[in-house]
């Protein structure tokens, strides 16, 4: 797994999520839910497979491959395609050709194609290399955040709050990411409040 952090190996996953947190089922009627819920009526999906599925790949996956996965993709009617992360190439390698990727990828209208900036070197990098959304990625455990993006909780807060800056003196809208949110690798159980605590300072 080359030097990808330990914190990208041990992401939650959906089968993960489903075994830990039992009240997440899939036996209520979808009518019950919408109306007895209280969820939303709409829900954003945004397709991370290009980063978030490739990033703890072992085998570096060619750039002309990562493209053409991205340009199937948009042509499958979504509407948001992470493309990949602009972070260190030492602690993701397979991330290293975030530029190349950017700007190889066929940009089709209606589809938007955010990436991961973890601080303002990042954000710059992504916007020089046509980037017109971007996401920062936050955590609610001290230890992720440190195993993740070296750096604790509200040292992470204060880039994101820089990155956050000037993407709103371009107009380039954030997306805001708590990992977390359901339990930490490393800690176990993380409490709602610190959930709702760095989600309120991710958005302020
Ligand atoms: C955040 C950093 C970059 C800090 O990395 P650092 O080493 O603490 O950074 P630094 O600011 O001390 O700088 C050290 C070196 O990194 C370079 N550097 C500094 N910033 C950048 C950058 N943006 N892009 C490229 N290089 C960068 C910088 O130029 C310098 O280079 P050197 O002088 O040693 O040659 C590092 O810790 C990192 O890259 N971490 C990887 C984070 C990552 O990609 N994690 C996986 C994605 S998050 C995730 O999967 C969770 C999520 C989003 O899916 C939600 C969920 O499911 O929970």
């Amino acid at each position: 797994m080359g030097n990808v952090p330990i914190a990208v190996k041990h992401c939650l996953s959906y089968q993960h999520l489903l075994k830990e947190h039992f009240w997440i089922t899939d036996d209520i009627p979808l009518e019950q839910e919408s109306q007895s819920s209280g969820f939303p009526s709409h829900v954003k999906i945004v397709e991370v497979g290009p980063r978030d599925g490739l990033q703890n790949e072992k085998t570096i996956v060619p750039t002309e491959i990562k493209i053409e996965f991205i340009n199937r993709l948009s042509e499958t009617g979504l509407d948001a395609i992470e493309v990949t992360s602009f972070v260190s190439s030492k602690w993701v390698p397979q991330m290293a050709d975030h530029s190349e990727v950017m700007k190889g990828i066929k940009k089709h209208p209606g589809v938007r194609y955010p990436v991961l900036t973890p601080n303002l070197q990042g954000f710059h990098a992504a916007i020089a290399a046509g980037a017109k959304e971007v996401a920062v990625f936050g955590a609610a455990s001290e230890s992720f955040s440190k195993m993740n993006i070296n750096c604790s909780i509200e040292e992470s807060l204060s880039k994101f709050e820089e990155v956050a800056k000037s993407a709103r003196d371009m107009n380039i809208p954030v997306r805001g990411y708590v990992s977390c949110a359901l339990g930490c690798p490393y800690e176990g159980n993380v409490v709602p409040d610190k959930v709702a605590e760095v989600r309120i300072l991710l958005c302020g």
